[in-house]
């Protein structure tokens, strides 16, 4: 099956001191995509306003979902969202939900946080640490169709939604087992999927570019036999891969390979390709 690359180089749903290089970490990664198959968003660089909504920057990332929506409405591929920040997730995911109609993709996030803040819970007031809590709040998505995978730095309040929403989390240690996220997605009772990366799910060890790193996070062949194995039993909804964040050029050429293979992981193969 074949994929349309959508290109946010978006920063402002972090609060990072390293949040301007999420836009040279997506600029990096769109080097190795299909030029014919691949769009990159025009997003603005100023910070923006919080609108009075209590999001930092709100006013740059609705303006982005807004042109986010207008350039994929008329692709018919599956998308593949490079970002940028976790943020963008928001227009991705709302984009693969819609495509899918009545047919819900269960989504699975794998992160090293489950960007499961409300509001009022948020420490940081960035939109990046609350995307997934808000896609379930605003019924985009259900919160019954959620996987964590990988999750291991969790705010107590992000705790307590998960909790109360019996959103499964299968940790860093048991994704080497395949199986175990395969059987978590499959008991949704979905029958596709959307796959969220942020980099950070990785170890620090694995990845450069990683903004925020938070050990003990997996290799980057258990993430590649996760999502291969993922996607040989499920559609593939859409994807995002998220949170690359270069310090400069020779981090980019020594991460470019692994991103190369996630990519790759996501895109190529899987239950909706058929048998050759
Ligand atoms: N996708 C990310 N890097 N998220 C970081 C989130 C950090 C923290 N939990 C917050 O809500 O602000």
């Amino acid at each position: 099956m074949a994929v349309s690359f959508v290109v946010v180089p978006e920063w402002q749903g972090s609060g990072s001191a390293r949040a301007m290089r999420l836009v040279d970490g997506a600029l990096a990664i769109r080097e190795d995509l299909p030029p014919g198959a691949t769009v990159t968003l025009d997003v603005p660089l100023e910070a923006g306003d919080r609108e009075g909504t209590g999001i930092h920057r709100f006013s740059s990332l609705r303006l982005v979902r807004e042109r986010f929506a207008d350039a994929v409405a008329h692709l018919t591929d599956p998308v593949v969202l490079v970002g940028g920040d976790c943020a963008a997730e928001y227009g991705a995911v709302a984009h693969a939900v819609r495509r899918a109609g009545s047919a819900a993709p269960t989504i699975v996030w794998f992160d090293a946080h489950p960007d499961a803040n409300g509001l009022e819970s948020s420490p940081s007031g960035d939109f990046n640490g609350m995307v997934l809590r808000a896609l379930a709040d605003d019924g985009v998505i259900d919160a019954a169709r959620i996987v964590l995978a990988g999750a291991r730095s969790l705010d107590a309040a992000e705790d307590e939604w998960i909790t109360e929403n019996h959103v499964p989390l299968v940790r860093a240690d048991r994704l080497t087992d395949p199986a175990a996220l395969v059987a978590a997605i499959a008991a949704t009772g979905a029958t596709s999927v959307y796959l969220h990366i942020d980099v950070d799910v990785l170890d620090p060890a694995e990845l450069r570019g990683i903004g925020d790193p938070e050990p003990f996070g997996v290799s980057a062949e258990t993430l590649l036999a996760a999502i291969r194995a993922v996607r040989a039993r499920f559609t593939l909804a859409g994807a995002g891969l998220t949170q690359y964040s270069p310090a400069d050029e020779d981090s980019i050429s020594d991460d470019a390979g692994t991103l190369l293979r996630i990519i790759g992981a996501l895109a190529c193969g899987g239950a909706d390709t058929p048998a050759a």
